[in-house]
């Protein structure tokens, strides 16, 4: 017996062809002529979290589902309307559960299910970016129930008892705690195996739904990598590598003296680590996530310095058509937010660039996103520092902590200074893509870099991947010698 799919029939998406030998078909049958016979049966997918989202994000009754299912589902809100605006999220707001109340749905099997959902969504719509994935529908039946059993067992493994981390924390116990977000603790805390770990406690389900979901598929050196996570009754949690140097806030503005934060370099390429972060985030993450909380304290620094991006809390998937997609609320922080979001709703990934371009102003200058001028009343930094550098004057807005820029630097940061007011202009369409942003910085960095360390430099565009980029961008920044062209540049 032949299977093919799809089928030649008019609804090929939901049908499976089979052949069958006519030899094979018993004799009960009313044999058509020719030595086979072909078949169409309805294939039973799960149904999707597309399949019962509207437009809005709305949970509505199912489309009929693709084909006969077993089971007829429906759709329930999971969780009441929310209460605070960063808290309004109106999008994935529901669970699919069975019809059938005999069947039981506690919250591990509505976990499960959105995730599986979400992921069969992940599967879809990396068919249709990458030409060389090839969609299970297209292929057989067979293989997207494996794609699903091998999504199944990442989730296994990735799923942690609550009593593994309950002794990794002493019970969750304040000698562990580390710090504190909007939606709950985070701690401190060594695995079985020695790893050590950041535990998020999350107080929301949704918002560990949120993330959970968002990071679940993410892999970037410049974002913070989910090692697991755990949902027992109430308790919800995720749990990341553990960044030893904690967060860019610190160091901009919490603390004394850091190494990382004294010199106009390391500030740079730091800069770059985030753009490059999110760059991951709008361009080649499937499906695409625009962050809508990028700010100083959601940026981590590992032990080599490493900045990554994390807190996906506030995510939301990158919309198909931006332009009709209209938010019932916003999301994100004052100081970061960007004014034509708030006013006009849309969700874009133009929004994460008003909030990188935010964090560049404060790398620069050393003053918070949102702080108190000499008479003691609150000045956003855009108002402040962009005049400045939009006259030429940034050099009096530097932050003084750092020694003054080398003659190289110097240039370096003012290229940086007009890039951020790049990022922060008012209206969304003036302001550059992430790729374009990560492009200049690349430019700058290796400017500087080729003065500092030419071996360092090769090693880093080696270590970004980018080496059939790196003969455009090394040419793009000496003004046309290519790596291979340069003797200097050639590996020993
Ligand atoms: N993986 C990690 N490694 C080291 N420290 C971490 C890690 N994750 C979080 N932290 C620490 O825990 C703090 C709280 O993090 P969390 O994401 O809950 O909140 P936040 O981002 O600071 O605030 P908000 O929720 O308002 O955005 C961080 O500021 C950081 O100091």
């Amino acid at each position: 017996m032949e299977i093919f799919s799809p089928a030649r029939s008019s609804d090929s998406e939901n049908y499976l062809e089979i052949i069958i030998p006519n030899s094979s078909i018993p004799h009960f049958f009313p044999l058509p002529n020719g030595p086979t016979t072909s078949l169409s049966i309805p294939i039973i997918f799960p149904p999707t979290i597309s399949e019962t989202q509207t437009e809005d994000g709305c949970s509505k009754s199912n489309k009929t589902p693709r084909a006969e299912t077993q089971l007829s589902y429906s759709v329930v809100p999971l969780l009441p309307p929310a209460k605070s605006q960063t808290d309004n999220r109106n999008s994935e707001n529901y669970e699919i559960i069975p019809t059938d109340p005999s069947i039981s749905t506690g919250p591990r099997r509505t976990i499960g299910t959105a995730i599986f959902n979400h992921l069969t969504e992940f599967l879809k719509l990396k068919s249709s970016n990458s030409p060389k994935f090839t969609h299970p529908k297209k292929n057989s039946i067979l293989s997207f129930f494996s794609a699903a059993k091998d999504l199944i067992e990442i989730i296994e493994r990735k799923q942690f008892p609550l009593q593994m981390l309950l002794k990794a924390t002493n019970n969750f116990s304040e000698d562990h705690k580390i710090g504190k977000g909007c939606f709950g603790s985070v701690y401190r805390a060594t695995l079985d195996g020695g790893q050590e770990v950041a535990i998020k406690r999350q107080g929301s389900a949704r918002a560990f739904l949120i993330e959970l979901k968002a990071l679940f598929h993410l892999n970037h050196k410049n974002v913070a990598c989910l090692v697991g996570f755990c949902e027992d009754g109430n308790e919800y949690a995720l749990v990341y590598e553990y960044m030893k140097n904690g967060t860019l806030h610190d160091h901009l503005h919490e603390l004394q003296s850091t190494p990382l934060m004294s010199s106009w370099t390391a500030r740079i390429k730091v800069a770059l680590d985030i753009a490059r972060g999110i760059e991951y985030l709008h361009v080649y993450a499937v499906p695409q996530i625009i962050h809508r909380n990028i700010k100083t304290s959601n940026i981590l620094l590992d032990a080599t310095w490493t900045a990554k991006v994390f807190d996906f809390c506030l995510s939301e998937k990158a919309p198909m058509d931006f332009k009709s997609h209209h938010l019932d609320c916003v999301a994100g922080t004052i100081g970061y937010m960007d004014p034509e979001y708030f006013s006009l709703r849309q969700l874009t990934t133009k929004i994460d660039v008003y909030s990188f371009g935010v964090v560049l102003l404060e790398m620069l200058s050393g003053y918070k996103a949102l702080h108190k001028n000499e008479n003691g009343e609150q000045r956003l930094i855009v108002d402040f520092i962009v005049p400045f550098i939009a006259q030429d004057q940034i050099h009096r807005v530097l932050d003084p902590r750092v020694p003054p820029p080398t003659p190289v630097e110097r240039k370096a940061v003012a290229h940086v200074g007009s890039l951020a007011v790049a990022c922060v202009s008012l209206k969304g369409r003036d302001r550059p893509s992430m790729t374009e942003i990560v492009n200049n910085l690349m430019r700058v960095w290796v400017q500087i870099m080729e003065t500092v360390n030419q071996e360092r430099l090769v090693e880093y565009l080696e270590e970004l991947q980018l080496k059939e980029d790196t003969n455009n961008c090394y040419a793009a920044a000496l003004g046309g010698e290519t790596l291979t062209q340069n003797p200097h540049l050639e590996r020993q």
